[in-house]
């Protein structure tokens, strides 16, 4: 057999892309939703988090602004991202998944990847599971359709990619010996040094043999590349085998005592025998730890499909996909794993010597959905929030009876998830706020929490016993060390909470739309008010509120002087 040639791969013409915005889709944000089934977890999850912003800047009313374009910077794969989309957008409005809804989505979803370069069974196989599981994935409250697809879909992706993070391996004893391969132009003269100086970073040292005796150019540009990245090049002319320049490579290695020896080797503009020949040569001299072959991120599924043959041919422990900062579609990151069986190790993204980084499965998920932390807030909430608590919860919305001891568990639930900042930072729309707003936000829910702390258990749930009793706000402030003021404050706003959670719950659940513009309008009022008079309007729609919609009277006496 004279040739391997399974495709004659050129090097490419390589253009840079500039990272691409996308729109997104207001159907896959959290943006709260008056839709009947949009619900109470998620509802209760976003409004809470925005009742919180609003009871500690009261007097400000920071402004929550409901963008329902969340504009993301999709780095890459910026038309995988954009089919995938409309796939989410075909279950607007749907209830549950079902094997009729689904058609169509994973219609788009087969097309997306299809046109994204994955290879044809990698696609079938990938469509079935979702499918699989979309069918049979339960109703979760709060998490809508379109939602509980993604996450499906970017789990499979992950899997797809090969799950967890391949790390490179080390040798026990003795010098770690990486062999790079592959084709010409793929870029592995510039990762071999950009090798050495991530692995200079974790504190080894390195040492580079240059084996391309074919492209004297190739010498050149690695010793070039070796003094930038300040790691010592081997060389050893053109006239010599490579397998005989790996060998004095390694022993000069071995006697400066380096930790990994990278060696380039020839491309090809094809699989042929020869550099087959000459590859098992160089790894039979080199018994190298790594094996790593270097493939070029544009050339889509026939990356995998050399990975598989060099790996049948020469046996490999990896593959470096590089260029994939530039216009690659996708298709090699997602079928190397899956048709080779071989991890993707690092990927090269960009020209630096700086820019080799892990292959992270589940970042590049990430990527592709372009869903930003989406995903991860969807994750969060269903952790800290179980459907239990959320039923519970809303039960309690619903017949006025949030209390201080609801209060609490919330505020406390909202911090297990992450730092204030995160948790804004997650919510669509809330990108304005600023660090020094969040930070002001955070003292402000440790002040509330101190108050609260000393709250007899009959006053935290029943909040209208300190609104009746300005002794009761006096003892508070006094053992909390705050404010008969700040005490006054936080009472009236659990009042306010209780309203305002009440409607939106109501207008979620189908019921009163008018009693949430009504709100709508009312938290708009307060935030147009002028300085001095937000406070005052604030109380009297409060009382109304109160008093309107749980029958109950208003507290008494609360609200004058204390
Ligand atoms: N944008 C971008 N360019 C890259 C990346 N990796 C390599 N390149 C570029 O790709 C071109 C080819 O890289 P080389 O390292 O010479 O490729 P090679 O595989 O050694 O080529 P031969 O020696 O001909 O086999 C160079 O211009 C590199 O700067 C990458 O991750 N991103």
């Amino acid at each position: 057999m004279e040739s391997l040639a399974l495709s004659t791969i050129s090097s490419r013409q390589f253009s840079t892309t500039f990272p691409k915005t996308t729109p997104h889709s207001s159907s896959s944000s959290l943006t709260p939703s008056t839709s009947p089934h949009a619900l109470s977890f998620r509802s209760t999850r976003s409004s809470f988090t925005r009742e919180l912003w609003g009871i500690v800047n009261s007097q400000r009313a920071i402004t929550v602004r409901k963008e329902r374009s969340w504009v993301i910077r999709a780095e890459m794969f910026g038309q995988l991202t954009s089919g995938l989309e409309s796939a989410w957008n075909k279950l607007k409005g749907e209830e549950v998944l079902t094997k009729e809804n689904i058609v169509e989505p994973m219609r788009d979803i087969r097309r997306a990847l299809l046109e994204a370069d994955v290879s044809l069974p990698v696609v079938r196989r990938f469509v079935q599971t979702v499918s699989e599981q979309a069918v049979g994935v339960g109703v979760i409250r709060g998490v809508k359709p379109d939602q509980q697809l993604v996450k499906i879909v970017s789990d499979e992706l992950v899997k797809l990619m090969g799950g967890e993070v391949s790390e490179l391996t080390f040798a026990k004893s003795g010098p770690t010996v990486i062999l790079l391969a592959g084709l010409q132009g793929v870029g592995k003269t510039t990762v071999s040094a950009k090798l050495a100086l991530y692995l200079k970073k974790q504190g080894k040292s390195c040492m580079l043999i240059a084996g391309d005796v074919y492209r004297p150019a190739a010498i050149d540009q690695l010793v070039i590349l070796g003094k930038q990245v300040d790691v010592p090049v081997y060389t050893a002319g053109t006239d010599v085998k490579p397998a005989d320049i790996a060998r004095q490579g390694l022993q000069e290695a071995k006697k400066q005592n380096v930790d990994v020896i990278i060696m380039d080797t020839a491309g090809r503009l094809q699989i042929d025998k020869s550099m087959m020949d000459e590859l098992k040569d160089v790894k039979r001299v080199l018994n190298p730890t790594e094996v790593l072959l270097v493939v070029d991120a544009m050339t889509g599924q026939e990356a995998a499909a050399l990975v598989t043959t060099f790996n049948l041919e020469i046996g490999i422990t990896g593959a470096i996909l590089t260029k994939l900062d530039g216009d690659s579609r996708g298709g090699a990151a997602l079928s190397v794993k899956e048709v080779s069986g071989k991890p993707i190790k690092l990927v090269g993204r960009g020209e630096r010597m700086e820019d080799l980084e892990p292959f992270y499965p589940d970042r590049m998920a990430g990527r592709i959905l372009g869903m930003g932390d989406v995903l991860s807030f969807v994750e969060k909430a269903q952790e800290v929030m179980k459907q239990e608590d959320a039923e519970d919860l809303q039960k309690k919305i619903m017949t006025a009876k949030f209390d201080f001891n609801d209060f609490l568990k919330q505020t406390r639930a909202v911090a297990r998830m992450g730092s204030m900042s995160r948790v804004l930072g997650m919510i669509p729309g809330m990108g304005k706020v600023t660090p020094a707003q969040i930070r002001e936000a955070e003292k402000s829910l440790q002040i509330m929490e101190a108050m609260i702390e000393v709250m007899t258990p009959e006053e935290r749930e029943q909040p209208e016993l300190l609104a009746e009793s300005p002794a009761r706000r006096k003892r508070i402030a006094q053992e909390s060390g705050k404010t008969e003021q700040q005490v006054s404050q936080l009472v009236a706003q659990l009042f306010q909470m209780r309203v305002r959670m009440k409607n939106l719950m109501g207008a979620m659940e189908g019921g009163s739309v008018p009693a949430l513009s009504n709100l709508e309008e009312a938290m708009k009022s307060e935030q147009k008010a002028p300085p001095g008079t937000a406070r005052r309007k604030r109380r009297s729609v409060s009382r109304k509120q109160f008093a309107g919609s749980s029958g109950e009277p208003g507290p008494r006496g609360f609200g004058g002087g204390n």
